[in-house]
This record gives structure tokens, sequence and C-alpha cells, in this order.
């Protein structure tokens, strides 16, 4: 048996057709939508639905063997026993600093500053200032994260954005791009070498899943 982990939500619905192109269909049951171990339609793989930010720990532990994760993910568990063959392009967005409109950022980041940061995204926030020079303050938060700076609990967010219109909503504007993120097959390094078969299979139905742009982007990381 494989067992292949994916989030519920974007995760799960980008990597279906991808799956789909393969020949593989998530065999999930609407009547039972909190199961947590669906089958697909091959008898000898199924998929575990965890959190996102889970993903790399299930397959890093052999949980399951194979995973769908997103690069931020990826960056701040370490990326320890994983490895990432391929980025498959899907659920892209970036990494960015983000301020009220009326704070003074590049004042605040100027050499040897102190920054009031929140963020979910500790260690990629943690290297990136650290690059630039500034202290940073950090606050670790686990979600809605463009409250920090309207209720003064920071001066500054480190997030994922899309369309940008999460940011809007809440008058914070984009300061500073990171990186840019999408999301990566991660597979246990053992289980790849024990079930070497059956994996190089399923990596390869997902090479071929990707479409051309996805793979021309500059998005991989490396073990
Ligand atoms: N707005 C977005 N547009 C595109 N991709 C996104 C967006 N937000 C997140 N992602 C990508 O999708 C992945 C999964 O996001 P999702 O919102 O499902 O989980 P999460 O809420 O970030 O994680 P967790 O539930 O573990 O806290 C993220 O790790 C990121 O790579
Ligand atoms: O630029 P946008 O297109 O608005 O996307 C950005 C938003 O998407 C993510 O949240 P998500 O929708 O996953 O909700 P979450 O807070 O539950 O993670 C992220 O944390 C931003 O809030």
């Amino acid at each position: 048996m494989i067992t292949l982990a994916l989030s519920k939500g974007r995760i799960l619905d980008a990597t279906r057709p991808l799956l789909a192109a393969a020949g593989i269909a998530v065999l999930d049951d609407p009547e039972h939508p909190r199961k947590l171990i669906v089958p697909t339609n091959q008898p000898h793989l199924r998929v575990v639905l965890v959190r996102a930010s889970d993903v790399p720990t299930y397959v890093q532990y052999g949980g399951a063997d194979l995973g769908v994760a997103g690069k931020d993910q990826l960056i701040e568990h370490g990326g320890q026993g994983l490895y990432q063959p391929l980025d498959l392009g899907i659920a892209r967005c970036r990494v960015s600093v983000a301020v009220r409109h009326d704070f003074d950022y590049a004042q605040a980041v100027r050499q040897g500053a102190r920054l009031k940061l929140a963020t979910k995204y500790t260690s990629i926030a943690r290297d990136f200032f650290a690059g630039k020079g500034v202290h940073v303050d950090m606050v670790k938060l686990y979600g809605s994260m463009e409250l920090a700076p309207l209720t003064g609990l920071a001066d500054a967010i480190v997030d994922l954005v899309s369309t940008g219109s999460t940011l809007r909503a809440n008058q914070l504007v984009e300061v500073e791009r990171i990186m840019d993120i999408s999301s990566l097959l991660v597979v246990n390094q053992a289980a790849l070498k024990l079930k070497q078969a059956p994996l190089r299979r399923i990596i390869d139905a997902f090479a071929a899943a990707i479409p051309a742009e996805a793979t021309a982007a500059p998005n991989r990381i490396t073990a």
C-alpha cells in the first residue's frame, strides 16, 4: 500500500487534476466528509487528509510515503528526510511583507532598526530580515495575520499573498516580496528505497501530468 498525504482545500483541489491525468481518482465520499483515510480507484494507493503544515511531518516519519506540500511549509519544516523530486506548479502565491498604508516601512527597516513582526512563517521571516540586518521582535500567529497591524500587535506581517484581495480588504499594502511559492511533491527517503518501483511510477505519472508552463517556473527547492 502506498499512502499519499494531502491537505483539504486548495492542495487537494489542485492535485486532483494531476492525479486524474495519471488515471487516479480520489474516492472521497460526500456523505462522510470527515473521513481522514480515503481510498482511490487504485487498490494500492490511498490518501490521508492532514493539515497543510503537517504534510512534511507525515512524510518525514513515514506516516505517508509521499505528499504534496507548499514550499512555504517545507521551508518552515526544514525538509529533513524528504526527497523533493518535483515542483508541481500548483497553489501559486508569494510570501510578502505587508504593513498599514500609513506605516513608514523604509524608516522601520533601516540598518540596525527594530521591527515588530507577526507571522506564521517565522523561519522565512527570520532569515529574510537577518539578511537585511534588521532586528525583529517576532510574534508567532497561526492565522488571520492581517489583523496584527490593525490592532497594534505588530508593525508588519509576513504572509502569503495571491490576488492581494485579503490585504486590500484590510487596508494593508505589500511592501516587499520575499519569495515565490508553489507546491512540491515530497517523498519519504526510506520509502523511496523500500517501495522504489511503485513510488517511481507515481512520481513519473505526476511529472507527466504537470503542465509545461509550471515546470518552467524557478520555484523548485532541493533536498
Ligand atoms: N491564497 C493562496 N493562493 C494560492 N496558494 C495558496 C494561498 N494560500 C495558501 N496557499 C498555498 O497552499 C498551501 C495550503 O494552504 P491552506 O490554506 O490549505 O493551508 P493553511 O491554512 O495555510 O495551513 P494549516 O491548515 O496547516 O495552518 C499553503 O502552504 C501555500 O503553499
Ligand atoms: O492574496 P489573496 O488572494 O487574498 O490570498 C492571500 C490569503 O490566502 C491565505 O489565506 P487562506 O485563504 O488560506 O485562509 P487562512 O487564513 O485560513 O489560511 C493567506 O494566509 C492570505 O490571507
